[in-house]
């Protein structure tokens, strides 16, 4: 089984407008609320994929209401962790014809430790052959160490786990040998406080994650595809051309393909098709890509070995 982990779920609330202006009073064209979080599209795309999952997270309030109807006509396997504050809404601002993406995220609610004991405990189920996806940012007052504690305990209870955060709690899981990671370019160049001029320089520094302990390196690259490092191969994947109506969750649906189809056949690079194909069909899409999108987006795109 796969078991997802959203510590901080939200309701996305994307609007769409002409123009942004900061300091001023602007109204959109279009706005849609979807049950959002990385592990909650990681879920919803492996769904798409005839994978099975079951979504955890904190969700709690009247905000947490709303999300689980609004989650609940994609029915996923959940057990979410009931917490008193409410789930946090973050707004997504699609300036259309200035082409650009606006994200705020909100911090999420406080949880107390008897609601994080209360999550821990049903960890103690996961076992051999499952696989555990940690996913986004931590909710206040959850330690930093919060994933790679759930690392540590699932890990020796036989299960694998990928993660997909940023800084140093991500650096602080690579000695247990996560099966994924997967920071897009600009969170690779933080992690070592760096930019990037060409994509080699991404692929020495995706090796240093693989030399810490990653077992699959995923950068990806929005616009420009991504790259595969894995022990003594390395893999571009293109990305196709097409509209872009909305990427958020791309990378989270990316993530889902890579690992779903892994787990069903040990194959790496068409993992990296898969997961592709899933991350640029859900950026030509305005919710999380389905199906028919991914099959045909799948069929645009190519992987490359490079030397
Ligand atoms: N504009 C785009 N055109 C085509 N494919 C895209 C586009 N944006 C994202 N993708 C695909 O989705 C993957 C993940 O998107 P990216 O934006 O890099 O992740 P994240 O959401 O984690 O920042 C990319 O590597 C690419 O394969
Ligand atoms: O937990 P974070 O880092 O605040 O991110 C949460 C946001 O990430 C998303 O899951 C999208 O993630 P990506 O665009 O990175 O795939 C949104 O649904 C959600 O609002």
């Amino acid at each position: 089984m796969i078991y997802t982990i959203t510590a901080n779920p939200s309701i996305d609330y994307v609007l769409q407008l002409k123009t942004l202006t900061t300091g001023e009073v602007n109204r959109t064209t279009s706005d849609v609320k979807l049950p959002g979080g990385k592990g909650i599209n990681v879920s919803r795309i492996l769904k798409e994929l005839n994978i099975d999952s079951t979504a955890l997270g904190f969700v709690g309030g009247a905000t947490g209401e709303m999300f689980k109807s609004l989650l609940a006509q994609h029915n996923l396997k959940t057990n979410f962790t009931t917490v008193k504050e409410d789930t946090r809404i973050n707004v997504k601002v699609n300036a259309v014809e200035q082409d650009e993406e606006t994200e705020i995220n909100g911090m999420g609610p406080a949880i107390s430790s008897d609601e994080k004991n209360e999550f821990i405990d049903q960890l103690k189920s996961v076992g051999n052959g499952d696989v555990v996806i940690m996913s986004g940012s931590l909710p206040k007052q959850l330690p930093e160490t919060f994933y790679l504690d759930i690392a540590k305990m699932i890990q020796a209870q036989g299960a694998d786990f990928i993660i997909d955060t940023t800084g140093q709690a991500l650096l602080d899981t690579l000695p247990l040998h996560p099966l994924v990671v997967k920071p897009n370019n600009h969170e690779l160049a933080d992690l070592f406080q760096t930019t990037f001029n060409s994509d080699q320089e991404i692929i020495d520094h995706a090796k240093k994650l693989l030399d810490q302990g990653a077992k699959h390196v995923l950068v990806s690259m929005a616009g420009d595809g991504a790259l595969l490092v894995t022990k003594g191969h390395t893999y571009k994947a293109n990305a196709p051309k097409g509209t872009v109506i909305n990427s958020v969750g791309a990378g989270d649906s990316m993530i889902a393909g890579f690992a779903g189809t892994f787990m069903k056949t040990g194959d790496p690079i068409e993992s990296f098709h898969i997961g592709a194909a899933c991350g640029s069909a859900t950026a030509f899409s305005q919710d999380i890509a389905v199906k028919e999108k991914i099959d045909k987006v799948y069929k645009e795109i190519n992987i490359s070995e490079l030397s």
